[in-house]
Parts: structure tokens; C-alpha cells; sequence
């Protein structure tokens, strides 16, 4: 029996993986796992059914054996801890990976999270411009900091790993990533992440359930 996840029956993001079924789906390609996919609406994901899978009404949720799990990180972290390829062995470089786990989702994401829900929900408020560079320059800072730490590696600590996998994943959100053209390495960083066959398989498939819905 394949694990299945849940993912939005018509995203969004409009088929840019941007949704966060994308890591989950990414990480099952890493390892080589086959998934089923079951695709909600935005109605379905807040009625009991779903939110005992999810207490906030979201998706992605994972489910497998009798588990159910939600937050994208965590799904990735289990896939990752059951099959090899995701993280290393070495319990220290493993505990640095989860960090940069952590990392993606605490540090570096809510900046890029808060300028872009300014930008799709205040743009009619009066306080609008002047909060626009404020909230590019806290993004910037995370950035600026990323950065200088991956110099000119492949990938952040050793081999590509969940550390990387979510910090791509953050990078991808529009209002982080219409910034990487001022951070050439970062920008190659994403490009190197994106050019991996794994994520290519995940995005495909997301992409085919938006192009299947819009076709509806
Ligand atoms: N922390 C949770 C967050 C899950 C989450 O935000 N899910 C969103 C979809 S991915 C977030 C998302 C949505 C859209 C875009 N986009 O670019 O259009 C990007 C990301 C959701 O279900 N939203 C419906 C709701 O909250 O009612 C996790 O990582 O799993």
C-alpha cells in the first residue's frame, strides 16, 4: 500500500509547486517511493473528514500504515528517517540537517510568508507602500545570510539532504524568490535543486493535476 498524500484539487499556485504537497511529493521522489495523491477542495479540507488528518484544515497530510501526519517538514523528515538518500548517516551531520529544517521553515520563511501576504492582502490599505521596504528588507537579511553561509557549495552541509530540499522549497515562494537575481549563488542553488530529476517528477505531477483541473 503506497502512502497517500493529500493535495489541493485545484491549487492556487496554478501549477508552480508552490504549494506544500510539493516538498512531500519532492522528498517520495528522492527516495524513490511511489505515492497516491488524494486531491481535495477548499470546502472539503474543512469538514471534519479531513480536519481529524489535519486540525487546521490544510494539506498536505501523509498517510501510511496506519499513520497520519501533517506539516510538510515533518512528512519529509519521516520519509527521510525511512528511507535512505535524505539524510546522512553521520548523527551529527543528521542533526544538522534537521536544523537546516528548521531553519527554512523559522527563520527564513516568515519574512518571505509576511511579504507576501502583505502584498495579497494590503495592497488597498493606506500603510501599504510604506511597509514594503521593511518587509523586503527582512527578507533581504535572511538572504544576504543564506548566502554568505552556502559561499559557492552545492548544497548547504555535505549532500543534498532534507536541509535543502525545504530550503529550496522556501526560496521557490514568489516573494523570496523574485529577490535571488541579487544573490547569484542562491539563484544557482535553487537552478541546481530544480534541475534534479526527483523534483522535476514532483512538479510534473503537480503540474498535471492543475492542467486536469483547468481542463475540467
Ligand atoms: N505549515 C503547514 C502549512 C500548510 C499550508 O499552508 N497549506 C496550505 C496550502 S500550501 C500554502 C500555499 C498556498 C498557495 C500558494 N500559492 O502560491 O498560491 C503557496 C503556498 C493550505 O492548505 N491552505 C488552505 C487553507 O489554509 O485554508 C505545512 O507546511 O504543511
Amino acid at each position: 500500500m503506497n502512502p497517500i498524500l493529500t493535495a489541493f484539487k485545484t491549487s492556487p499556485d496554478r501549477g508552480r509547486g508552490l504549494a506544500r504537497d510539493m516538498p512531500a511529493r519532492w522528498a517520495l521522489e528522492e527516495v524513490g517511493q511511489p505515492y497516491d495523491v488524494r486531491l481535495v477542495t477548499f470546502a472539503e479540507m474543512k469538514e471534519p473528514a479531513h480536519k481529524a488528518l489535519q486540525p487546521f484544515g490544510q494539506i498536505p497530510t501523509y498517510e501510511a500504515d496506519g499513520l497520519v501526519l501533517f506539516e510538510s517538514g515533518a512528512i519529509v523528515l519521516h520519509i527521510a528517517e525511512r528511507h535512505p538518500g535524505l539524510l546522512p548517516t553521520d548523527a551529527d551531520a543528521r542533526a544538522r540537517a534537521i536544523a537546516w529544517m528548521f531553519a527554512a521553515v523559522s527563520t527564513v520563511q516568515p519574512p518571505i510568508v509576511e511579504r507576501e501576504r502583505a502584498f495579497l492582502l494590503e495592497r488597498d490599505k493606506p500603510w501599504f507602500d510604506a511597509r514594503q521596504p521593511a518587509l523586503e528588507q527582512e527578507v533581504r537579511r535572511r538572504l544576504e545570510d543564506l548566502s554568505d553561509r552556502l559561499g559557492d557549495a552545492e548544497w548547504l552541509d555535505g549532500p543534498f539532504s532534507v536541509g535543502d530540499l525545504m530550503t529550496v522549497t522556501v526560496l521557490r515562494r514568489p516573494a523570496g524568490a523574485n529577490l535571488l537575481a541579487d544573490y547569484p549563488n542562491l539563484a544557482a542553488y535553487v537552478a541546481r535543486a530544480e534541475a534534479r530529476p526527483a523534483f522535476q517528477r514532483a512538479y510534473a505531477d503537480q503540474l498535471a493535476v492543475f492542467e486536469a483541473a483547468s481542463a475540467g
